[in-house]
């Protein structure tokens, strides 16, 4: 077997039909959308179209916004930075609530916005590794809060956590509820109308779609967010040249995970399973969060006796390509803030590998990685100084 990639979550592959889609936006369709001429005003129709494919897919209402950006660390830092400015213009207070699990692009914006004098408080998960509504009455009292900001699926673990409910309680409290839903679009049903929530943030790569191009919702009626400022695009709420072939990438890649979130949760779900059965059965073997609570195509599994980045090097040797947590804290050996948050263990934590699936992996692929992973644990124990 060539290579088989198995980290989605920290990309993905652009689906073909998505490139194909890009490709005239580039040296035929290349016009400024903001010229008046033909050049900027042919490529109108198939942007209001993509358009319209981003709202269908997270259920978004014709009076919502959703406003196109580079990638979903912008959207994080639009929303939380952008609440904060609306404070600092009132001179008022800003208390921010996150999780200890979220994405970097939450975690250290965070720790920027404590730094300027914001309050922050960093909600723990449960012994399920999620964050609970008992956890966030438990931990902010009612009417002290102006941002609730919960990730809705987790990247490393996988694991969902219960937006609708966190989303409920924080509007009960009197704040706004924004959440980071870059893993659950294109795996789980996203419905902004369901859900309520004021903002939402994703990004393409993550569902088959182009890097550098993200969308982030904004609810009629939320206070309105903004970080770059210049020209009118996106109505004033995000200046800079919309990247048309990306735009229109990111709408067909929407349109063609949402329509493929049956697929999602049948035969991936089922490569996953049978990849994790595969996994159990091999000795002092740990998956980390329960399986019906997950995303359906990630797994996040330590081996005793072996070092994550070890197996990951082995793995790789074997054209096998799947992460320790996420890409984006890969250089740091440091067992990852997820990982902590839940408590486990520095063995536990220090040898946690995610695998991550697609619609695009194959029966064959998994029968490979099965049959390598056997024999990658099975070295690296036989000269491991800790495993017996
Ligand atoms: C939940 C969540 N939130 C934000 C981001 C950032 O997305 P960008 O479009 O790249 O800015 C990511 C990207 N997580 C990758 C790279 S760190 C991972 O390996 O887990 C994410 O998973």
């Amino acid at each position: 077997m060539e290579r088989v990639y198995l980290d989605n979550n920290a990309t993905t592959m652009v689906d073909p039909k998505v490139k194909q889609a890009m490709d005239p936006y580039y040296m035929q369709q290349y016009g400024n959308p903001n010229s008046l001429h033909s050049f900027g005003t042919e490529v109108h129709p198939e942007m209001s179209i993509a358009l319209d494919r981003l709202y269908e897919g997270i259920g978004a209402a014709d009076e919502d916004d959703i406003i196109i950006n580079a990638c979903a660390t912008e959207g994080n830092n639009t929303v939380l930075q952008g609440i904060w400015s609306g404070k600092l213009k009132e001179n008022r207070p800003f208390h921010l609530v996150i999780s200890q699990i979220e994405h970097p692009s939450i975690a250290h914006t965070a720790d920027w916005l404590e730094s300027m004098g914001v309050r922050v408080t960093r909600l723990p998960v449960d012994e399920q590794g999620l964050v609970t509504p008992e956890i966030l009455k438990e931990h902010v009292s009612r009417g002290s809060a102006d941002l609730v900001s919960i990730m809705w699926a987790n990247n490393e673990t996988g694991l969902i956590n219960p937006v609708q409910d966190l989303c409920r309680t924080a509007h009960d409290m009197g704040a706004l509820f924004h959440t980071d839903a870059v893993q659950a679009v294109g795996k789980i049903p996203v419905n902004v109308g369901e859900l309520g929530c004021d903002y939402l943030t994703f990004s393409a790569h993550k569902f088959h779609g182009p890097k550098g191009v993200g969308g982030l919702f904004v609810k009629r009626g939320a206070p309105p967010v903004s970080l770059l400022y210049g020209g009118e695009q996106m109505g004033g709420k995000r200046a800079g040249t919309v990247n048309v072939a990306y735009m229109i990438g990111m709408g067909l890649a929407m349109k063609l995970a949402t329509d493929a979130l049956d697929y999602e949760n049948t035969k991936v779900r089922e490569l996953r399973d049978r990849l994790e059965d595969a996994l159990k059965r091999i000795p002092d073997t740990v998956i980390l969060g329960r399986r019906e609570n997950r995303t359906p195509n990630t797994i996040l599994v330590s081996f005793k006796g072996i070092e994550g980045e070890a197996f990951l090097w082995d793995l790789n040797t074997n054209g096998i390509a799947a992460s320790t947590g996420s890409a984006c804290s890969s250089e740091d050996l440091e067992a990852d803030a997820t990982l902590r948050a839940m408590k486990l263990g520095a063995d536990l934590a220090h040898t946690a590998v995610r695998f991550s699936l697609s619609r695009f992996t194959t029966d064959e692929e998994i029968d490979y990685t099965i049959e390598t992973i056997r024999k990658v644990v099975q070295r690296l124990r036989s000269i491991s100084s800790t495993y017996s």
